[in-house]
């Protein structure tokens, strides 16, 4: 490339500048410090674009969007809503800024509707049409895990045995979101002494399936009627959608106060006003400050479902290393452009969002390799008893 079209001068600044970035991201990168800073946020912006499609493509494999939290997924549309309405209002953002939250806003939206589809309406669907959802307990597996109260004239364990009881630790792993909605745990206890969990908000949907659970026996709730599913499906759609609903107003709301405050409203401009950029700039940060605060609460149901469930399963861990490097890049992009305190108190919402998400997420992904050991060692504990019990039928006869 010719360097007069890779390099063109800056606005005011009369030094190099590189051309293309100028050109198509509006951007004057005319130092290293420039250059480093660009790099990092068009790293933070290739990760933002792919960050969610394992998840999307894990989901589509299990044909499940169980091990992701309804809840963190809907902190993150609300998020980039205010986000959006934040690029959009603000007359300085970068069209990187844009481009990557417009990207991150269409795969959350992907993931949002593939997740619905299948852990409301497949199951709604299948509900309907009389057909056993798919991860729910056979009633034969109906046992205690632990054989102590059991008939002692019955044989001693068999392979199959064995494998019935690990199939029951694999239907744990793999359903419990499943279980969790479908208001009854197996066998009307917890396994491992983990209660499953419901990551969605209390609605009388859950008071219900509660309810219902105190009543029957497994067999009594798998009959329960399809109306009683639908109206439990709909009750906590409507409990989400109202969260979501009154979130998603907000920033409009913030919108409309910034306009009639600044006079935008009576057709008059900021300027016109009197009104200077400071004015704009504590709306812009108060939106900010909003949408961190919700994309950083964001990971906490999240969290919070890993452990209700004990396990990971269902989650891509791609997802959250990827989130991690983007945010990491985030603010490495910020910090090399530049380090004056105004400029860090003008970023600070998205600094420490960023900042706060890197730590949520490393504890996302600690507790995949905790969850996973924990998985390995039960599993090899069940190995060592089976084969103890071989070998105890072996010396007794
Ligand atoms: N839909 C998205 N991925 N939005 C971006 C969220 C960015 C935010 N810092 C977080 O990690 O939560």
């Amino acid at each position: 490339m010719e360097k007069s079209l890779a390099w063109a001068s800056c606005g005011e600044e009369e030094k190099a500048c590189v051309g293309w970035i100028k050109r198509y991201f509006n951007d004057c990168v005319c130092s290293p410090s420039g250059e480093l800073s660009f790099g990092l946020g068009m790293v933070s912006l290739v990760c933002w674009g792919i960050a969610e499609i394992p998840q999307i493509i894990t989901n589509f494999h299990s044909k499940s969007g169980h091990g992701v939290s309804l809840a963190f997924l809907l902190t993150w549309v609300i998020g980039d809503i205010f986000n959006l309405v934040g690029c959009l209002l603000e007359p300085v953002t970068l069209p990187t800024q844009l481009y990557t939250a417009l990207l991150y806003t269409a795969t959350t939206v992907v993931l949002v509707l593939q997740t619905l589809y299948y852990d409301y309406w497949v199951r709604w669907w299948k509900k309907k049409r009389g057909l056993q959802a798919p991860l729910e307990v056979e009633e034969g597996s109906c046992k205690p895990l632990n054989p102590k109260n059991e008939d002692l004239r019955q044989p001693l364990p068999t392979l199959t045995a064995s494998r019935r009881a690990s199939s029951r630790v694999d239907v744990y792993y793999t359903s419990a979101r499943s279980l969790a909605s479908s208001g009854t745990p197996p066998c009307r206890s917890s396994y491992l002494g983990v209660v499953p969990a419901r990551s969605g908000p209390s609605s009388s949907g859950y008071m219900e399936s509660s309810g219902s659970d105190e009543e029957g026996s497994p067999r009594h709730q798998s009959r329960s009627s399809g109306v009683s599913n639908l109206k439990k499906i709909v009750s906590r759609s409507v409990g989400y959608g109202t969260f979501a609903a009154g979130a998603v107003g907000l920033p409009f709301q913030t919108k409309a106060l910034m306009e009639v405050q600044t006079g935008l409203a009576g057709g008059r401009t900021v300027q016109e006003g009197g009104i200077g950029s400071l004015e704009e700039n504590t709306y812009g940060l108060l939106l900010g400050w909003i949408m961190a605060a919700i994309y950083m609460g964001g990971r906490l149901p999240q969290i919070y479902l890993n452990i209700k469930r004990g396990s990971v399963e269902g989650l891509n861990p791609l997802m959250f290393l990827f989130a991690l490097i983007a945010n990491a890049t985030y603010v490495g992009s910020i910090l090399s452009r530049s380090v004056e305190w105004e400029r860090i108190k003008a970023n600070a919402p998205w600094l420490l969002d960023a900042i706060v998400c890197v730590l949520l997420d490393l504890f996302i992904i600690i507790q995949f390799v905790y969850y996973k050991l924990l998985h390995k060692r039960i599993a090899n504990n069940e190995d060592d008893d089976f084969q103890g019990f071989t070998e105890t039928k072996k010396n007794h006869f």
